[in-house]
């Protein structure tokens, strides 16, 4: 399926509690993309505060956490949305493995993020810093606590970047 435009759609997400996970099922719904979970290879702990001390870790260390799979037919997407928590101010390491997976070279790519009170922080910065070349959209950033209810407002934010009309 492709947008009102003609183009081919990937949500792509990671998300641990659920909340990034209900913003990528607005953006399927209303662009009728494809939906993919990042997931990495060694689950995080189901602990909240061991999961805050290991992803510390992974930052401080620059680590690239290994993925459970690989999109298969990312080339014959256009548009991808790629979606993830604050982590530490920024995007968790699992998505600088995703973004190093592919070649993203002429597709557009859009981030959307759930944070838990510290809103946006380097969280865009640091995407746009990593999908340099690659076109960028402007995101999405709501408070994990609103995601489920944020399809309104995910819906006015995909015509204002001319997504769906
Ligand atoms: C390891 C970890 C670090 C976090 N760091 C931040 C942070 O720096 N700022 C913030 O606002 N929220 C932070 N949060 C809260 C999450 O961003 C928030 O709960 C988010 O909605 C979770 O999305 P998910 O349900 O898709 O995993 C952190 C959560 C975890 C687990």
């Amino acid at each position: 399926q492709k947008t009102s435009n003609g183009k081919k759609v990937l949500v792509a997400y990671f998300s641990r509690s659920g909340n990034t996970k209900a913003i990528a099922n607005h953006i399927k719904e209303l662009t009728g993309g494809d939906l993919f979970e990042i997931q990495t290879a060694k689950p995080y702990p189901a602990d909240y505060h061991a999961c805050t001390e290991v992803a510390k870790k992974e930052k401080n260390d620059n680590a690239r956490p290994e993925l459970k799979e690989k999109v298969k037919n990312m080339e014959e997407y256009d548009i991808i949305f790629i979606g993830f928590p604050n982590w530490w101010g920024t995007m968790p390491m699992p998505i600088l493995t995703f973004l190093e997976s592919y070649k993203l070279e002429g597709k557009i790519v859009i981030p959307f993020c759930t944070h838990g009170g510290g809103g946006e922080q380097n969280c865009f910065k640091d995407f746009v810093k990593n999908t340099s070349k690659a076109t960028n959209k402007k995101g999405f950033i709501t408070s994990g606590g609103s995601a489920s209810s944020a399809r309104p407002q995910v819906e006015k934010w995909l015509k204002e970047i001319d997504v769906i009309k």
